[in-house]
């Protein structure tokens, strides 16, 4: 039965064109579920019962973000390019906004990560992959829009192997900043710049975090790297940690990929080295030392790109059904796909043993390592005597005593390290206490006995308890020595991030009765000031650092 013919039968398909009307469409499972949307696989009744997806946004949830949604809607139907997933159309459906689209049979990366591949994929698909999606970024780029939210979740797949970039709910175009665009897409401008937080936080860069510094079309780049390591390792960076704004400043500054090229991979995964480059070049601090999206596509990397037909033999190859993998997701994670914005903070979602694969990446090592953690190394973290995270392997009883051998991050395994921190005179309370027979590191601080310049004291020993006491030194093995206290560094680091989480915790109950604006300005005041405590305490640790570094030399 030809087109026509189907018109003369049913009114409402006009032209071939999707129907604005509910009623036109049959549910047939729901398939996926966004932080405010839901989306079905339906049938279109009047255009041969032809199968497409339904995003179903929920508008009282957004409210303050409905403009972004019609921006979604707008530039999806606005927009061309084999690369793009085009809107067929979008109305209003009670509190909802009904976005329907071409029904994608793979699903998303991130799904079928999720259900098949949760160590990532090989280095060929995600050539293939990501080439594609770096085309849809650059046709993008040049129209003047940038994404905003670049992530697996967001590149859709279908069963001929197309890849297509979806989900243009954040994407904005630099044509609507408050600026003027004034230059070419590939190059980066400050008249370009964009100065509101969008996009979800773990993919983020550094700029976007930092809004006030504004950012623009390499934001995108950023994200995209990131991409390229969330489809390789199967979860993006610290995506452990809760999508706070204040921890996520902090995670971001911790990034340093410049040297990503150094980095010698060891164990679990060897990557090329052009993917490593590829993605060093993304994850530049500096958005105008980032590579364009059209520049990026003549990386040699991508030159690992094998076209659809690859990704049919090999990634949708046995891959169970979106809506199938949708319902066991559900099944296996109730309470992520549950979870209200404010349970989103919550670290026990991350108990989930889907989500906590890894449970954060090591950059100890070198600086620029990146290894993923797995949950099973997870360490006790304790602080001011009170365990915040318990060992994963054993019950602790809170002690700074209690953590075994193998609490030692694998990465720097011959390592142990031994905190105890304390505000009172001669008090020796909390601290974490990690140790091998190897080496062990004591750091102690009391803030009214003096000390060094950072007050505290640092004692390393070869040999576990063995060695020298308060206010001695005895080096054994320089290059540990130094991996032991860049150890000692990330785990203050750690510390400090839970502190801020537990002080946003408590802020928000602080200030619930405020008004947004008013809840949005102080935490702004927060951050300022949590910013600048962090800034001065980690020019300390710096400057504890390089004294040690000098002695070190002098032995
Ligand atoms: N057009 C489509 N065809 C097939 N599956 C789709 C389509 N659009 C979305 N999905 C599935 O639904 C899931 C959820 O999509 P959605 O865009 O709502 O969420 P998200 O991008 O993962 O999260 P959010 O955008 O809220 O951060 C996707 O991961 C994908 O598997």
């Amino acid at each position: 039965m030809s087109h026509d013919q189907k018109k003369e039968e049913d009114p409402r398909k006009v032209n071939n064109q999707y129907p604005l009307d509910s009623n036109c469409y049959k549910i047939l499972d729901e398939i996926g579920k966004g932080v405010s949307a839901i989306v079905y696989k339906a049938i279109c009744l009047p255009i041969d019962s032809s199968v497409v997806a339904i995003k179903a946004i929920d508008l009282e949830k957004l409210k303050e973000d409905f403009d972004n949604v019609r921006r979604e809607a707008k530039t999806m139907t606005l927009l061309s390019h084999p690369n793009i997933l085009p809107a067929h159309c979008s109305f209003t459906v009670n509190t909802r906004l009904w976005v329907v689209m071409p029904f994608m049979s793979g699903g998303s990366l991130q799904s079928i990560i999720s259900s098949s591949y949760p160590d990532g994929l090989s280095e060929y698909c995600i050539a293939t992959v990501l080439k594609e999606t770096l085309s849809a970024l650059s046709y993008l780029h040049g129209q003047g829009h940038l994404h905003r939210d670049i992530k697996a979740g967001n590149i859709l797949i279908d069963s001929n192997g197309s890849v297509k970039l979806a989900d243009f709910g954040v994407s904005a175009s630099i044509y609507e900043s408050n600026l003027p665009y004034g230059s070419s897409s590939s190059s980066f401008s400050s008249s370009m710049m964009l100065t509101d937080v969008a996009g979800t936080p773990y993919w983020m860069a550094p700029e976007v975090i930092h809004s006030h510094t504004g950012y623009s079309l390499k934001a995108d780049i950023w994200s995209f790297g990131i991409t390229a390591l969330e489809l390789a390792h199967g979860r993006p960076p610290l995506s452990h940690l809760p999508p706070s704004k204040s921890l996520i400043m902090k995670i971001t500054k911790r990034f340093r990929f410049s040297d990503y090229e150094k980095t010698k991979d060891t164990k679990n995964k060897k990557f090329s080295k052009s993917f490593k480059d590829m993605v060093g070049l993304c994850l530049d601090q500096d958005p105008s030392k980032r590579p364009s999206a059209e520049k990026l596509l003549k990386h040699s990397f991508f030159k690992n790109s094998k076209g659809p037909d690859f990704l049919v033999k090999t990634l949708l190859q046995g891959l169970p059904t979106v809506e199938k993998r949708f319902k066991e997701m559900k099944t296996q994670m109730p309470l992520s796909l549950n979870k209200t914005e404010e349970e989103d903070d919550d670290e026990s979602v991350s108990e989930n043993p889907k989500q906590r694969r890894i449970s954060g990446w090591n950059f100890n090592e070198e600086g620029f390592k990146l290894d993923p953690v797995f949950p099973s190394d997870h360490k006790q973290v304790t602080f001011g005597g009170e365990t915040i995270i318990k060992d994963k392997g054993k019950e602790s009883d809170g002690s700074s005593n209690s953590s075994s051998p193998e609490q030692v991050l694998p990465e720097t395994d011959q390592i142990s390290v031994q905190e105890s921190g304390s505000d009172s005179q001669g008090s020796n309370a909390g601290g974490g206490h990690y140790e091998t027979d190897q080496i062990s590191v004591q750091e102690s601080r009391s803030e009214n006995q003096g000390g060094n310049a950072s007050g505290g004291q640092s004692v390393i020993s070869g040999g576990s308890g063995a060695g020298a006491g308060a206010g001695g030194v005895v080096w054994k093995d320089n290059e540990m020595v130094l991996k032991t206290l860049k150890f000692l560094k990330d785990s203050v680091d750690d510390q400090r991030h839970l502190v801020s989480h537990m002080i946003n915790l408590v802020r928000v109950e602080d200030t619930a009765n405020l008004s947004r604006e008013e809840q949005l300005m102080k935490e702004i005041d927060n951050l300022k000031v949590e910013l600048e405590n962090e800034k001065k305490k980690n020019s300390e640790l710096q400057l504890e650092l390089e004294i040690l570094k000098l002695q070190l030399s002098d032995e």
